[in-house]
């Protein structure tokens, strides 16, 4: 049986200064490109995590130099893509859906697996894709192979997702590669996390390649070079939510330096939600710092465009005076577990009142009782344990190592949070 984690109660109003560790939506977008690129690439203060060190594994196992620099960076060199080679996923949606276009460029049979629930997300349609512009891949799902043949015909091909951003966005990572660019439309349900592919087509104009984004649904690539980048990776504003969420859950302040002045992080959207809850939210050049208030007041949010942040909120959410509904996030189903099965199950374990609509979820205040929160191999679930446990006495969280997905040390950080000098020890924090 896994460990579970006695998450720490907070002992007043936490108050601390967070530095959070690199983006992992830019850090493999930029591990890709870059071993996609005319020449070398730096990519400095990078995520080193589960999810980017697979991505670096994957890629230099076919064929890129991906090595340490100063400080953390990375130094990445292209190299000749090819087989034969095994890709291990993990459970990154990242590497199961940009590394096969790339691994579509490479000569030779390129074989994909990863965790057994990775098996279970939604992939068909990328690999479906690819067949449908050249290439020759079996199966719609982990695992599979791919036999490359250096190269990829391109084109136009209609797609539906809905189910995933990353879809769209792996195709269009490296369809400057193909012969013929490419042309994704999507044809479907609306399509998540828009953020995420605004992301993409940020990151490949900046390497020089040409986008046309212009129509609603329609993106295409044109083919031809993608320069080498000299990047400084942004903190992950996803992963800093749950740092933020101490200070708005205890009456605390926690700043995260290096917020950005403007990105295409979707994360970026906790500022305004966390502010329509009640807290105060400033931006500075020290950062974003936020200041919880008494009591949290409830959200009624879409979450369509950040489902990512859905566990968080949703933590929030039940800490919060009044109810709240989470909307617009059915495709969290799909994510690293059924997100919305996994919330509505362990917050009603600790005495919740949650429930689960058609596309999210509806949470109505009540007061929690200690227990212990399983995680389901979800760091976002894992670190909304974390959350809780701050008001919540009692609460142990199964496998908090699984936070290694996305932030390197998190019981860390949490620990380091806790025990700021800054940290007000017995005042303002409920529960
Ligand atoms: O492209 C990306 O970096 C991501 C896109 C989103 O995926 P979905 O569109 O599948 O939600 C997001 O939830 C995920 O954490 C990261
Ligand atoms: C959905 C997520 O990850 P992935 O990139 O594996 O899809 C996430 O980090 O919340």
């Amino acid at each position: 049986m896994t460990q579970l984690w006695p998450a720490p109660t907070a002992p007043g109003a936490v108050r601390a200064t967070v530095p959070v560790p690199g983006s992992k939506s830019i850090t493999n977008r930029a591990l890709v490109l870059a071993a996609l690129a005319d020449g070398p690439s730096t990519l400095s203060a990078p995520l080193r995590s589960r999810d980017t060190e697979l991505m670096a594994a994957a890629l230099r196992s076919l064929g890129t130099t991906v090595s340490d620099g100063p400080d953390g960076s990375w130094l990445v060199e292209p190299g000749a893509l090819r087989g034969p080679a095994e890709v291990d996923c993990g459970l990154a949606g990242t590497v199961m859906r940009f590394v096969p276009p790339v691994a579509a460029l490479a000569e030779g049979s390129i074989t994909f697996d990863g965790d057994p629930r990775a098996r279970e997300r939604p992939l068909g349609t990328v690999l479906d894709a690819l067949r449908a512009l050249g290439v020759e891949v079996g199966g719609d799902a982990l695992p599979f192979e791919l036999r490359g043949a250096g190269g990829v015909p391109g084109g136009e091909v209609t797609i539906d997702a809905s189910a995933s951003s990353q879809f769209v966005s792996g195709l269009l990572l490296s369809a400057a590669r193909f012969d013929r660019g490419v042309v994704v439309r999507h044809r479907g349900g609306p399509v998540p996390s828009l953020p995420h592919i605004d992301m993409t087509v940020a990151m490949l104009r900046d390497a020089g390649v040409e986008v046309d984004a212009e129509q609603p649904e329609r993106w295409q690539v044109s083919p031809g070079p993608i320069r080498a980048l000299d990047l400084a990776v942004e903190p992950d504003l996803s992963n800093a939510t749950p740092f933020l969420a101490a200070a708005a859950v205890t009456g605390g302040t926690v700043t995260v330096p290096g917020w950005p002045a403007r990105t295409t992080q979707a994360g970026d959207a906790i500022r305004d939600i966390l502010a329509r809850m009640g807290a105060e939210v400033r931006r500075t050049d020290a950062g974003l710092t936020v200041t919880g208030p008494a009591a949290l007041t409830g959200i009624d949010i879409d979450l369509h465009e950040v489902g990512e942040l859905t566990p968080t909120v949703a933590a929030l959410a039940a800490l919060a005076e009044g109810g709240s509904r989470l909307r617009g996030v059915a495709h969290l189903r799909g994510h690293e577990t059924d997100r919305l099965a996994a919330l509505e199950r362990e917050l009603t374990g600790l005495g919740g009142a949650v429930r689960q609509t058609e596309d999210g979820l509806v949470v109505e205040p009540r007061e929690l009782t200690g227990g212990t929160w399983h995680s389901y191999a979800d760091h976002r679930m894992a670190t909304a344990g974390a959350i809780l446990g701050l008001r919540v006495p009692g609460v142990r969280v199964e496998d908090i190592a699984t936070t290694a997905k996305t932030i390197p040390d998190f019981p860390g950080m949490w620990a380091a949070m806790l025990a700021a000098e800054d940290a007000a020890v017995g005042s303002g924090a409920r529960g």
